[in-house]
């Protein structure tokens, strides 16, 4: 199946990036279509205006919802099709994860929202919720400024676990965040040469001992992610 991925933009550049690398591979070998749409194109004033004062008061500004309406009326449809997966990435949204990535994986049409300035008038996204399936989704608990690079992020987790996508697909069974993997952290990873400006890698790894190699791994994956990431051991 081929993934058609939209993204609706005031700086729809940001996702010419995506015909180069892996993804570009992914386009050239059909397996993603991609769509970058500017958000102006949905505007009828000189000025091509997208955004206005908060109601109720407060610094910044607001995304206006007329531009969003006529965007999705012409990108998506007028009809509700829940098989249409929304993205509005934003702070206050649920966080992303692998799961979710895996889930979005096997999805056939998914279209991105990037809000700019203070975010989006929220009936756009009540209304889309009465359409489409929706997802508001977080990267992290800090504030970019604009939704745009984290809907590169999502993409990038989402394309690479669609089947046919990776090379070596059991390169992808053994990754931290994997299902059927404990949640722990990547143990520390080493190539040749042997030694390198007076650090050498660990013996244990060039034993050819694997069971030792394994204990070894799964020892520093344990301490690494108590040390880092104590939220996940519970
Ligand atoms: O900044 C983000 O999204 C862009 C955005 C959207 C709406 C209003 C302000 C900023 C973000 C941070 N973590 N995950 C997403």
């Amino acid at each position: 199946m081929t993934m058609r991925l939209d993204y609706l933009s005031i700086f729809p550049g940001y996702f010419d990036v995506l015909d180069i690398s892996l993804l570009g591979k992914a386009v050239d070998n059909g397996l993603v279509e991609v769509h970058a749409h500017d958000l102006r194109d949905w505007t009828h004033d000189r000025h091509r205006t997208v955004d206005d004062t908060p109601c109720g008061g407060g610094a910044g500004m607001v995304m206006k919802p007329d531009p969003w309406g006529e965007a999705f009326d012409g990108i998506i449809g007028i009809e509700p099709d829940p098989s249409v997966h929304v993205i509005f990435p934003t702070p206050s949204g649920i966080p992303f994860t692998q799961s979710a990535a895996q889930e979005l994986s096997t999805v056939e049409r998914v279209v991105f929202c990037c809000g700019r300035y203070e975010g989006i008038d929220h009936r756009v996204i009540d209304y889309a919720r009465t359409m489409w399936t929706v997802h508001e989704l977080s990267l992290g608990d800090y504030v970019l400024n604009g939704g745009e690079v984290a809907a590169l992020a999502i993409t990038e987790a989402v394309v690479r676990l669609i089947p046919g996508f990776m090379g070596n697909p059991e390169s992808l069974a053994e990754e931290s965040f994997s299902p059927g993997q404990e949640r722990l952290l990547e143990y520390p990873l080493f190539t040749r040469p042997v030694s390198w400006r007076g650090m050498d890698v660990p013996e244990v790894l060039m034993s050819g001992h694997h069971g030792r190699i394994a204990e070894w791994r799964r020892e520093e994956s344990l301490l690494l992610t108590r040390d880092r990431r104590p939220d996940l051991t519970d």
